[in-house]
């Protein structure tokens, strides 16, 4: 790489080291305009300013628990988000693989990077809307910390809150925006935060009661479903970024879906459905589907970093503060 490219690229740090750091990780493997320098999981951390190996990175975290334990750029820590901040290495954005469990710990660790005085791009996947709301009502710090947040910026809500907002440009008046998600993954270990929380999601179950759950009770609880989640009316985020973003009212946005944890195989087509009234006064309903053969982790790690390079772009004009991916056009990432 000559001094101009490596000027330009852009060097991330990916926070989570679970099913979706894994997934981003191998994604920016294949990037030219981002390199991996840094990964966190909840017992330690790695950075190397040429780039972590991601192949290195999986095998230790696979076989011991922690990048943390990877020689010799790794460092064991139960702090590991604030000790990597500290270490004052040059990360440009932050793409938050992390679990938000409690339902304000993504928040915290916004305030977290606020207090350091860090100034770069973070960009998180978060689903709940209570969850966004506390991030939005955190921009005035953002913006005076000089830092430019993302949120909302995984498949849904993310790529299918941007398509949204881009059908909803025929019409005069939006009536529905209907998400219906169809997720298949081979076990459930591969993504205990996003089962986690998504179990959160089901009557009988809230947050805490979920995250409070034993990895033999989630189990249980698979075993009586045949591996099945289904999910409705769910409190996710898309409703309010598109009501921030002036689009519809968070009361005409429902999401709901299918996860199966023990087949890949998508148990239905992932899609959106905007369906409004154009000026000449026809109903008519736009939907767009996600082709079935691409995961959850692509859907989600893809626009991610769609949204760090748009986010970027920002920083370096000095526009901070937070936005969401129903507001910004991510950037495509080569
Ligand atoms: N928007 C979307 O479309 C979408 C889709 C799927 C998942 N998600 C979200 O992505 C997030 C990650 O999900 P996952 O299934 O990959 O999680 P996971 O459970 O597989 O991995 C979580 C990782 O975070 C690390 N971690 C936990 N606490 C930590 C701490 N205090 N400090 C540092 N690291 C810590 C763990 O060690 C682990 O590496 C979840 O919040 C999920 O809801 C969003």
């Amino acid at each position: 790489m000559n001094t101009e490219q490596a000027n330009k690229t852009i060097r991330v740090g990916v926070l989570g080291f679970g099913g979706l750091g894994q997934a981003a990780a191998k994604l920016l493997a294949a990037k030219r305009e981002m390199i991996l320098v840094a990964a966190a999981d909840q017992k330690g951390y790695a950075y190397a300013a040429e780039g972590l190996n991601t192949q290195e990175c999986i095998a230790t975290y696979q076989s011991q628990g922690s990048v943390g334990y990877l020689e010799p750029v790794g460092t064991l820590s139960n702090n590991s988000i604030q000790d990597l901040i500290a270490t004052s290495q040059p990360v440009d954005g932050y793409f938050l693989a992390l679990p938000n469990l409690p339902n304000d710990f993504i928040p915290s660790v916004a305030k977290q990077f606020i207090e350091s005085g860090w100034r770069g791009v973070l960009v998180d996947a978060i689903k709940r809307t209570s969850a966004v709301e506390q991030l939005l009502a955190m921009k005035e710090e953002l913006q005076a910390a000089g830092i430019t947040y993302m949120t909302g910026c995984g498949a849904t809500p993310g790529l299918l809150t941007a398509a949204a907002a881009l059908a909803a440009q025929s019409y005069a008046e939006i009536h529905k925006v209907e998400i219906t998600f169809g997720v298949g993954i081979a076990n459930w270990e591969a993504y205990r935060a996003t089962v986690r929380e998504d179990i959160g999601h089901m009557p009988g179950y809230t947050v805490e009661t979920a995250r409070a759950m034993t990895d033999a009770e989630v189990e249980a609880l698979l075993d009586k479903t045949n591996g099945v989640l289904t999910l409705e009316n769910m409190e996710h985020a898309d409703d309010v970024m598109l009501e921030v973003a002036g689009i519809v009212g968070r009361d005409r946005v429902t999401v709901g879906g299918v996860v199966d944890t023990r087949n890949p195989k998508k148990p239905l087509s992932t899609n959106v459905k905007v369906t409004g009234r154009t000026f000449e006064g026809k109903i008519s309903t736009h939907t767009f589907t996600l082709g079935d053969e691409t995961s959850m982790a692509a859907n989600v790690c893809g626009p991610a970093f769609g949204y760090l390079k748009a986010g970027r772009q920002l920083h370096q004009r000095g526009i901070h503060g937070i936005f969401t991916a129903a507001e910004i056009m991510p950037q495509f990432v080569k």
